[in-house]
């Protein structure tokens, strides 16, 4: 059989709570084979961002035509994108790929676009340049938009049908590093199920409602800990 493939356009977190890991091991708690094209280096913990690293441009382009190439690719899924010019490029070779392969075809990627602006922690993920390039460029193109409020609004509050302003939630706790990259992974997972955007958002938010109960009384870093992105632990490392 063939998996569902997603693959995940973002940057790394080295603490492992948001970005490429947080995305991956979603994917991975929810069935789907995750490949990754990595925009940037982060060296970040759960009390903020050290240093942002962006890839060469061209290292970007050769993961992603790599993955393309090979991939039976149903959904892709942007996280930070660090540069105009990377927002441009995926803008172009999954645009392209639509054009030249017509309408709803069995390779063509949906595109979740996952606006990551500014960390929870105040630092900033996109300039100005980053935003106008969303703007003309990706948004157009994007199935489904998960903003939270303040990326909304830094985007200019665009209607597209498949914008879903992302907000908060119930659950009480302080481990919710990472929940913006896991709703998203979590609704790009569903869609690569063949959900359609509104089953698939639905159950997102019942999947991060879920691992924030299982992370809420973890004890893990000095800052803003990592939501769970995995169900269970591995059997055998009960202890
Ligand atoms: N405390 C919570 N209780 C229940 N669900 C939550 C909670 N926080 C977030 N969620 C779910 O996760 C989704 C994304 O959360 P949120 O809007 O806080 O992401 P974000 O601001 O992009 O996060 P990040 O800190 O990763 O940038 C929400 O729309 C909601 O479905
Ligand atoms: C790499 C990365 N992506 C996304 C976020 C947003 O939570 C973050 N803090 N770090």
């Amino acid at each position: 059989m063939t998996p569902p493939v997603v693959l995940t356009i973002a940057a790394t977190d080295s603490g492992g709570g948001a970005g490429i890991a947080a995305d991956l091991a979603t994917l991975a708690a929810l069935g789907v084979h995750g490949a990754c094209v990595v925009t940037a280096v982060t060296a970040q913990d759960t009390l903020g961002i050290r240093a942002i690293h962006p890839v060469p441009l061209e290292v970007v382009a050769a993961q992603l035509d790599a993955v393309l190439d090979d991939l039976p690719v149903a959904v892709i899924k942007t996280g930070v994108l660090a540069t105009p010019e990377v927002v441009r490029l995926v803008a172009d070779r999954v645009g392209g790929r639509r054009v030249t392969q017509g309408s709803l075809s069995a390779h063509r990627p949906l595109l979740v676009v996952d606006p990551v602006i500014r960390a929870t922690t105040g630092a900033s993920f996109a300039t100005n340049e980053v935003i106008t390039a969303y703007r003309d460029h990706l948004l157009p193109i994007a199935d489904v938009v998960t903003p939270n409020e303040d990326e909304f609004v830094a985007l200019g509050e665009p209607h597209y049908p498949g914008v879903i302003v992302t907000r908060g939630g119930p659950i009480r706790t302080t481990n919710d590093h990472g929940t913006g990259c896991t709703y998203s992974s979590a609704l790009a997972a569903h869609l690569a199920h063949g959900s359609d955007v509104g089953t698939a958002a639905v159950r997102a938010a019942d999947f991060v409602t879920h691992q924030l109960l299982i992370s809420s009384d973890w004890d893990l870093g000095r800052g803003r800990g990592p939501v769970a992105h995995t169900i269970t632990p591995h059997q055998g490392v009960h202890r």
